[in-house]
């Protein structure tokens, strides 16, 4: 092999996504050369086919159900109708922009840091790209990310079968559409699309939604989705193609027969792992492929390989992929010593309206845990937003908070004060004796906090008035 055809580095990145620029950048900033593979370097999934144009098309759902919400207010806006294409048309543009925008930072990168290819292992450590050249490194990382599971009776549907890859490229809204899993892809899209006017029926064959833990909560959240949603948990959905659509049957808990234009199909992301030869690398793999790595370093065992990102299979979230980059990253510019890493507290919001938060351990856990309702919180019913329960987990006998399920009005934003008062390890005596402004969402928490204290041997605070202001 000629000196050509050899790319030496420090460390090389595999993908390029946000986990992978993460570490790509972290990497060089600690003083060491690399490499950054990518076939395509089109951007990353969150900006493309991810949390933005989902968000894009949640926000227009907001839009439309507000004008809907109107008239419980006493204003009447008269008869409302949704332009599909101009929908689906602003979910593109503004998309593309983000994409633009991720693109724009990509090229930022040295020409010759970036290397248009795949890679793959043929021994442990040894790396040869598609066009056969190959990579001396020090250290690898590898961020190829997750793609849509699509299992093989909704592939035989073709383009009738959507997946986050092809659904924002709709250039209509369908009339009937089928969604299945109720995870986070499932639940957003499906409740956007039934308040932008689309009959959406969701299949999932479990019976519980967005990962909730605590059953009072996933009762709210049960009632909320069935408002917008023909909603059929616990059930086996079978598709079958018919002459203008797909016909679904489905039986379990409830049992039937529709036909839909369009299936939406979000059963999970498994890590993609196809093309690297991930068998040639040595590595120790668990059950699902996945090579063992320590999430406080995102090294795998003793070897110079690096995980970041959806294909570590841990926890598929933005903010883990770009805190997974940076941490494997300089991890593998430090090789062979590598610095652990706290992590974050597990922190997830599914953004449906109202939001679902869970956040940290639960009761399992062997927790305490205070209860919030939010049917007749104050500033809630203000705004006609009063539904949606909320759980919070606490270690006994202190009282530590150490986890959150809920449904709420403004749940994103509770949700980022609890996981910020869980990963400081706060009391729930501690969080009460912040102020709560009034009249606030944020004072629907006193309840929780308050059972807390009364399931733990730990007394509310003394200096703190215990009743509550109107509508509190
Ligand atoms: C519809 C949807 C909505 C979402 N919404 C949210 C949200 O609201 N909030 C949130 O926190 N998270 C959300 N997520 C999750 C979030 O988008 C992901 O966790 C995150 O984008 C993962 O980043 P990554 O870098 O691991 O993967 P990616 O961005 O997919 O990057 C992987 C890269 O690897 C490259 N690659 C693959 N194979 C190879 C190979 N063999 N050689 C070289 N390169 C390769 C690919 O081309 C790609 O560029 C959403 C996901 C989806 C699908
Ligand atoms: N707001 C956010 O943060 C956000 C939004 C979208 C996606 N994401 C990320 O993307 C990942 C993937 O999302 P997802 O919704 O595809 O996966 P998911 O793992 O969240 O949910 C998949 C659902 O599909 C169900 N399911 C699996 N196989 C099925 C089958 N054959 N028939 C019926 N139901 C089936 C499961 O029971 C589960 O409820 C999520 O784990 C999340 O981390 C995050």
């Amino acid at each position: 092999m000629s000196e050509q055809d050899r790319l030496r580095c420090d460390v090389v990145v595999i993908g390029a996504g946000t986990a992978g620029l993460a570490a790509e950048r972290a990497a060089r900033a600690n003083g060491v050369s690399t490499l950054l593979i990518d076939p395509d370097f089109s951007g990353t999934t969150c900006a493309n086919v991810g949390c933005m144009p989902s968000k894009l098309l949640i926000a227009a759902a907001k839009a439309r159900h507000a004008v809907d919400r109107a008239s419980q207010f006493g204003i009447d806006v008269g008869e409302v109708s949704v332009d599909g294409a101009t929908v689906m048309k602003r979910v593109r543009k503004e998309r593309d922009r983000f994409a633009a925008s991720t693109q724009k930072s990509i090229e930022k990168i040295p020409d010759a840091i970036r290397i248009r290819g795949r890679a793959r292992f043929t021994a442990p450590g040894k790396l040869q790209l598609d066009d056969g050249r190959s990579i001396e490194a020090r250290t690898i990382v590898i961020a190829t990310g997750s793609r849509p599971a699509l299992p093989d009776a909704f592939a035989a549907l073709g383009d009738r079968a959507l997946t986050n890859e092809t659904v924002f490229e709709l250039k209509a809204l369908p009339t009937r559409l089928a969604v299945i899993g109720s995870g986070a892809i499932g639940l957003e899209m499906a409740q956007a699309f039934a308040r932008l006017g689309v009959k959406v029926a969701l299949f999932d064959k479990s019976e519980t939604m967005a990962k909730l833990r605590c059953p009072r909560v996933h009762e709210a959240l049960k009632a909320i989705i069935a408002r917008d949603i023909d909603l059929h948990l616990g059930v086996d959905a079978t598709p079958e193609p018919a002459k203008d659509g797909v016909t679904m049957r489905w039986s379990g808990k409830s049992k039937g027969k529709a036909v839909f234009d369009h299936v939406l199909v979000a059963v999970g992301r498994p890590p993609v792992f196809d093309g690297l030869a991930i068998d040639k690398a040595g590595l120790d793999l668990d059950d699902k492929g996945v090579p063992c790595h320590d999430r406080a370093t995102m090294r795998c065992g003793d070897s110079n390989v690096f995980l970041a990102g959806d294909v570590a299979a841990d926890l598929p979230l933005l903010h883990e992929a770009s805190h997974d980059g940076a941490i494997a990253g300089r991890n593998a510019a430090a090789y062979p010593a590598p610095v652990p890493t706290d992590r974050y507290v597990p922190f997830s919001i599914t953004f449906t309206d109202p939001q679902v938060v869970t956040i940290g351990k639960a009761e399992e856990d062997g927790a305490v845990s205070g209860t919030a309702d939010f049917t007749d919180q104050g500033r809630a019913r203000v705004e006609a937003r009063n539904e949606g329960a909320l759980t919070l987990y606490a270690a006994a006998p202190d009282g530590v908070l150490i986890g959150a399920d809920l449904v709420a009005p403004a749940g994103e934003h509770l949700g980022h004060l609890l996981a910020w008062a869980i990963q400081q390890k706060m009391t729930a005596t501690q969080v009460l004796e912040m102020p709560f402004y009034h009249p606030t969402i944020e004072e629907g928490l006193k309840q929780a906090l308050r059972t807390v204290c009364a399931a733990t041997p730990i007394n509310i605070p003394e200096n703190q008035d215990a009743g509550s202001p109107a509508g509190a």
